[in-house]
C-alpha cells in the first residue's frame, strides 16, 4: 500500500510502504539508526530553549524545496543542470560554489559565471567567501540574474577553501561572522537566503555547538533555511573526498534540529544514494532532502523519479533518447559561446555519458 504524504507545496506525494518491521519513529538508514522528530539520544538544546520565545515570530512563510540537487564544484555546471532539468521539472538545482571575489573581480564577464537558461529555474546560487564587503557586492551583482535563493557555503573542507581561503567549513567556527555575512547577503538580494553547513568541524562537533551556530545565524539575519550535511568536517588530515565518507553520518542531529527549531527549515543531506532512500527519509520525517553524488552519477535513476515520487506529479514521458536529442540542441547552441573552446565538445559530452551510467 502506498502512503500519501502532504508536501510543502500542498500536493500529495506517493511514497512506497514502510519496510516490514519499521515504525514511523525510527528507521535504519545506511546502518545508522535514524531518529525521527522526538530524536531520543540528542537532548534539547539549552541555547535554543533560551532563544525559543524570541524567534517565534520569525517564520516568514518561505518553504524551501522538498528535493534539491547539491552544489558540486566542476559537476553542477550549466551543462549538467541543463541535463538535470530535462529529466526532472521539479527538483531544485544548486550551482557549483562561485567565490564572491570571482564575481566582484569579473564584473565585465559575469555571464560566464552567473548566466543560466531560464528553464533551469528553480535554481539556487551558492556563494563562497569570508569577506563581508565582497559577499555583499557579489550578492548585489548576482541579484540581477534572478536566482531563486542565495546560499552560503559553510561546509567545504578543501584546503584551498577552508585553509588558504579561510571560508567553507571553517566558517562554522565563527557563527557570529556567518550571521553578519547572511545579513549582508540578505540585504543585497530580494530572494530567500540559506546556509549549507556540516554538523560540526574538528572538535567543534557537539549538538549544542550546532544549535548555537543555527541560533546565532537566525538571530543576526533573516536566514530560515539550513542544509545540513550530516557529517562533521575534519580540516586536517582528510581530503575533501574522504570528508564525504570517513566521518560517520549522524542523521539524528538533523532530526533533533527539526525538533528544536520548529520555525526554521532544514534540508537533510549526505549519503542518500537511491530514490527509495529519498522517499524513505521523507516518510520517516525528513522535511526536505538534498542529493549530491547520486544525482550526478546516476541522473536517470535518481532525478527520473523525483517528480512522481517526491512531488506526486505525473511520471516522466520522455525516453533517454529524447532527452539526449534535446540536450544536443542545447549543446549546439552553446558551443564556443565564451571563446573558441568554451565550452568544448568534451565538456558537453561528459554529461551525456552519465545518462547511460
Ligand atoms: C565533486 C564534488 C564537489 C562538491 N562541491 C561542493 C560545493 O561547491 N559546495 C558545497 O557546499 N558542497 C560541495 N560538495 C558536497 C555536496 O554538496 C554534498 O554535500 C556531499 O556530496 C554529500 O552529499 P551526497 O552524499 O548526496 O553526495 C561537493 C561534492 C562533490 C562530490
Amino acid at each position: 500500500m502506498a502512503i500519501a504524504v502532504r508536501s510543502a507545496a500542498g500536493r500529495h506525494a506517493l511514497l512506497p510502504p514502510l519496510a516490514p518491521g519499521s515504525s514511523p519513529g525510527a528507521f535504519l538508514f545506511h546502518g545508522c539508526r535514524v531518529l525521527s522528530q522526538r530524536a531520543p539520544g540528542v537532548g534539547p538544546c539549552p541555547a535554543r530553549a533560551r532563544a525559543a520565545s524570541s524567534s517565534a515570530t520569525r517564520g516568514g512563510g518561505y518553504l524551501p524545496p522538498l528535493f534539491s540537487v547539491a552544489p558540486m564544484m566542476d559537476w553542477t555546471d550549466n551543462h549538467y543542470r541543463t541535463l538535470a532539468r530535462l529529466i526532472s521539472k521539479h527538483a531544485w538545482l544548486y550551482t557549483e560554489m562561485v567565490v564572491a571575489e570571482t564575481i566582484v573581480h569579473q564584473q565585465d564577464n559575469l555571464d560566464r559565471f552567473l548566466a543560466f537558461p531560464a528553464e533551469q529555474h528553480p535554481i539556487v546560487l551558492q556563494i563562497g567567501g569570508s569577506n563581508l564587503d565582497n559577499l555583499a557586492k557579489a550578492t548585489e551583482l548576482a541579484n540581477a540574474y534572478s536566482y531563486d535563493e542565495i546560499n552560503l557555503n559553510c561546509g567545504c573542507p578543501s584546503g584551498r577553501v577552508a585553509g588558504h581561503g579561510c571560508f567553507g567549513a571553517r566558517l562554522m567556527f565563527d557563527p557570529e561572522f556567518v550571521g553578519d555575512a547572511m545579513s549582508a547577503i540578505a540585504a543585497n538580494c530580494n530572494v530567500p537566503v540559506s546556509v549549507k553547513c556540516r554538523i560540526g568541524v574538528d572538535d567543534c562537533d557537539s549538538y549544542e555547538q550546532l544549535c548555537e551556530f543555527v541560533d546565532k545565524v537566525i538571530s543576526k539575519s533573516p536566514t530560515r533555511h539550513f542544509i545540513i550535511h550530516a557529517r562533521k568536517a575534519l580540516l586536517r588530515g582528510l581530503s575533501p573526498a574522504e570528508n564525504r565518507k570517513v566521518p560517520p553520518l549522524k542523521y539524528e542531529y538533523y532530526f533533533a534540529l527539526l525538533r528544536d527549531f520548529p520555525d526554521v527549515q532544514f534540508t537533510l543531506n549526505g549519503g542518500i544514494t537511491t530514490i527509495d532512500q529519498v522517499s524513505a527519509s521523507i516518510r520517516q520525517g525528513a522535511h526536505r532532502v538534498m542529493v549530491g553524488r547520486a544525482a550526478y552519477n546516476n541522473p536517470w535513476n535518481m532525478l527520473g523519479h523525483v517528480d512522481s515520487e517526491v512531488y506526486g506529479m505525473p511520471t516522466r514521458h520522455s525516453s533517454r533518447r529524447q532527452i539526449l536529442e534535446r540536450y544536443q540542441i542545447y549543446g549546439d547552441s552553446i558551443m564556443g559561446q565564451y571563446g573558441p573552446s568554451r565550452p568544448n565538445v568534451r565538456q558537453l559530452v561528459k554529461i551525456r555519458i552519465l545518462l547511460y551510467a
